[in-house]
């Protein structure tokens, strides 16, 4: 087995200026409360694939509600991995729970990055059959997996990463 990668809560203050601007009217005891009671993710099982991102708080998700949370995680991976975040199986055959962005790519250079790195997951109750879906503090809601990628033979990308969500296409 490949071990490549190593998952790390970012820091506090990283944590708390995200949560912020996600959720401002959280007490800055609760973020702390919150921020202590992150784990990291974790496998299941010896033969699991994927790593279980835990929910930092209970939230609930009416048909059509979307939330983006700060995981409170970064990673930090050989050059040649990448980690990809999938929606978890049961969550989406039982309520339709989508990620925005289909899947979620955490570039290794995104470790480098003034927010640390820190992960976000964007999720939609995407239902079509009217279920609010309930996620409690400290559940799976998403899982990530490490795949090693190749680049071309004439690939001389030199440009440094800082942040994430179009950080590298300003100019476009
Ligand atoms: O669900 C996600 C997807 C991405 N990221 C972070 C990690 C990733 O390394 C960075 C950039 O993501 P991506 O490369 O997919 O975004 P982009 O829109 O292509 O932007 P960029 O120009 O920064 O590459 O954002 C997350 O935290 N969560």
């Amino acid at each position: 087995m490949n071990r490549i990668a190593k998952f790390h809560k970012v820091s506090f203050h990283q944590f708390e200026e995200s949560w912020k601007e996600e959720f401002p009217d959280t007490l800055p005891e609760e973020i702390q409360e919150i921020y202590d009671g992150i784990e990291l993710p974790r496998r299941a099982t010896k033969g699991s694939a994927g790593y279980d991102f835990f929910s930092p708080v209970d939230f609930e998700l009416k048909p059509g509600e979307t939330v983006k949370i700060p995981t409170g995680i970064r990673v930090s991976m050989r050059e040649d991995w990448v980690l990809c975040i999938f929606p978890r199986s049961g969550l989406g055959f039982k309520y339709r729970l989508q990620m925005n962005n289909t899947v979620g790519i955490i570039d290794s250079d995104y470790y480098f990055s003034d927010n640390e790195g820190h992960i976000f997951v964007k999720l939609t109750n995407d239902t079509n059959e009217e279920r609010t879906i309930s996620i409690v503090q400290g559940s799976g809601m998403v899982q990530g997996i490490f795949f090693q990628y190749g680049i071309t033979e004439d690939d001389h990308a030199n440009e440094v990463r800082n942040g994430g969500f179009g950080s590298t296409t300003k100019n476009q």
